[in-house]
């Protein structure tokens, strides 16, 4: 499990391990880190560090302080390096090692801007030290001014510890931030490296071990791997059968919206369910015959009687929602699902009547609810564009508020459950942001929901098959990887080795699910 903090989490722990060892010893190792980092970099690019030109962004705390000391390092092996200090003051240690070894810093008479520049447009690297875990609101000048200019930086740009604009904590961007890269992180990971919009500023992360692991607390984030994932999905024993296996019930389509339930369907049965029985209305079930043979059927005779799912027989977890349609029968449905003790996820239409009725929430088996940030918005009250840019704080109220698993889908996918860490998935590509591929999402989680997992359990490792089939689908690519970012291109061109990559539709991501299961 990749494990991330906030800053307050950092700082707490960094004290600690601080009152043990000689002053500066932390800040060295951090530069010493950066500056190999940095040197690795350039002489990918340029062949050698020898002769390039290295511009350090310093701000006023310890942050400048890294950039100023790795620039020491990579001035003593031969690289032209000027700081910008843009800061009311400067870490003064920093500034005269650099000094120390041929350095230059910028000339306070001049404005800063005007040399900053000409200074980043000419740079092999620039260095962004103007803040770090102790940044907080959005950029002030000439920060958020320096920031902007380094997206037109020809060189290499490099975030020390966290790029400036992103708000460590939570991955916020308010106003201008530094895009990066590489990020070069200290200690731990920090929560706004792998929670979009801050994520997607931090390129690829470089960590760090400055020693910090033993003063750590509980994590508030953590970002499962392969290994995590792979241990916790069911695998059938020589005991097995397809009722141990785990029977998931699909309600899930009308006559109107056939398709979700068509790659609902796919989705749990492509995962490994034991057996999906799917029920809805006449049409969606032809449709689901004629693909899926697998699952086994029903039609539901009278929506509104008794109990409309009476004939189903027995299953150990619920998808309900997908193309259900929001209507009178639709709701009598929900109820029915709802009313079972068994674990029930909600997907889609499902949401848009548990917004209308949050008494459909009360009930006495575990729910898993996967909104994306539509959804989520009405289930909340808060506009959209809000819980895009807060996902942290958006999921871990939803959770609170609804009591109940909350996966957010989106750039990246959240979970949050009270009193866990939340859970963020790498995994995934932009090209998923099409139709239907939550529906395929909604059915692997159902399937290991069935499969005994709790809702924490299968949503997480829901989303990261999910997220690795689609890179499968997208690149061709046998192992689903290939950035080292761990995370797809966000202007989606092609991973960092270089494959093509295609759009995909949503039974496509279903499709490669078994080889994505394989590459576990
Ligand atoms: N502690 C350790 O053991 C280790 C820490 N390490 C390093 O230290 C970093 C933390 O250093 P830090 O605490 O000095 O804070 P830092 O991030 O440099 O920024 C503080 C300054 O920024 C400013 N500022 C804030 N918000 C702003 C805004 N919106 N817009 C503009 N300015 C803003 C504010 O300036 P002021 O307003 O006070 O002038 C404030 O003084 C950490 O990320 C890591 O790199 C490593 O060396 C490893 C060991
Ligand atoms: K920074």
């Amino acid at each position: 499990m990749r494990t991330a903090y906030t800053s307050d989490q950092i700082r707490a722990a960094e004290l600690a391990l601080m009152a043990k060892l000689p002053e500066g010893t932390l800040m060295g190792r951090a530069a010493a880190g950066l500056a190999a980092v940095c040197a690795g970099l350039l002489t990918g690019v340029r062949g050698r560090v020898y002769g390039s030109h290295v511009v350090l962004l310093v701000g006023s705390g310890d942050n400048g302080g890294d950039a100023l000391y790795a620039g020491a390092r990579l001035a003593r092996r031969g690289a032209r390096v000027v700081a910008v200090l843009a800061g009311s003051r400067v870490h003064e240690g920093g500034l005269a090692a650099l000094r120390a070894v041929g350095g230059r810093a910028t000339d306070l008479r001049v404005p800063i801007l005007e040399q900053a520049r000409e200074l980043i447009g000419d740079a092999d690297l620039v260095v962004d030290g103007l803040v770090g875990i102790g940044g907080s609101g959005a950029l002030r000048e000439p920060y958020a001014t320096l920031a902007g200019l380094t997206a037109q930086a020809s060189g290499l740009v490099v975030a020390v510890d966290v790029p400036s604009g992103v708000d460590a904590s939570t991955g916020e961007v308010d106003g201008a931030a530094v895009r990066a890269q590489a990020t070069v992180t200290f200690g731990a990971y920090k929560n706004g490296l792998l929670i979009d919009p801050g994520a997607r500023f931090a390129g690829a992360v470089e960590f760090v071990d400055i020693g910090l692991g033993p003063y750590l607390p509980d994590p508030d984030v953590a970002a499962p791997t392969d290994e995590d994932v792979a241990d916790l999905l069911p695998r059938p024993g020589a005991e097995s059968d397809k009722y141990r296996r785990g029977v998931v019930g699909i309600a899930a389509g009308s006559d109107r919206y056939t398709g979700a339930a068509v790659l609902a369907v796919g989705g749990a049965v492509r995962a490994g369910a034991g057996m999906v029985r799917f029920v809805s209305s006449a049409e969606p079930v032809r449709l689901v015959r004629a693909r899926w043979p697998e699952a086994v059927t029903t039609i539901i005779a009278d929506p509104l009687g008794a109990d409309p799912i009476e004939e189903v027989g027995r299953v150990q977890a619920w998808v309900l929602g997908p193309g259900l349609g929001t209507g009178a029968e639709a709701h009598a449905v929900a109820r029915a699902v709802l009313s079972a003790q068994v674990p029930v996820l909600v997907d889609a239409d499902g949401l848009t009547l548990i917004a209308r009725d949050r008494g459909l929430l009360r009930r006495d088996g575990p729910t898993l609810i996967t909104p994306h940030a539509g959804e989520l918005s009405r289930l909340l009250g808060v506009p959209r564009e809000r819980i895009e840019a807060r996902r942290l704080e958006h999921v871990r109220r939803a959770a609170a508020e609804l009591g109940v698993t909350v996966l957010l889908k989106g750039s990246t996918t959240l979970v949050a459950e009270e009193d866990r860490p939340v859970r963020v998935n790498t995994t995934g590509t932009p090209w998923l942001a099409t139709g239907g591929t939550g529906d395929v999402l909604a059915g692997i989680a159902g399937a290991l929901l069935a499969g005994g997992l709790s809702c924490y359990d299968a949503a997480s490792g829901a989303a990261y098959v999910h997220g690795l089939a689609a890179r499968l689908a997208v690149r061709g690519d046998p192992a689903g990887r290939g950035d080292p970012a761990g995370r797809g291109d966000p202007a989606g061109r092609g991973d960092a080795a270089g494959r093509a990559e295609a759009p995909i539709a949503a039974l496509d991501v279903a499709q490669a699910l078994p080889e994505a299961l394989r590459a576990l």
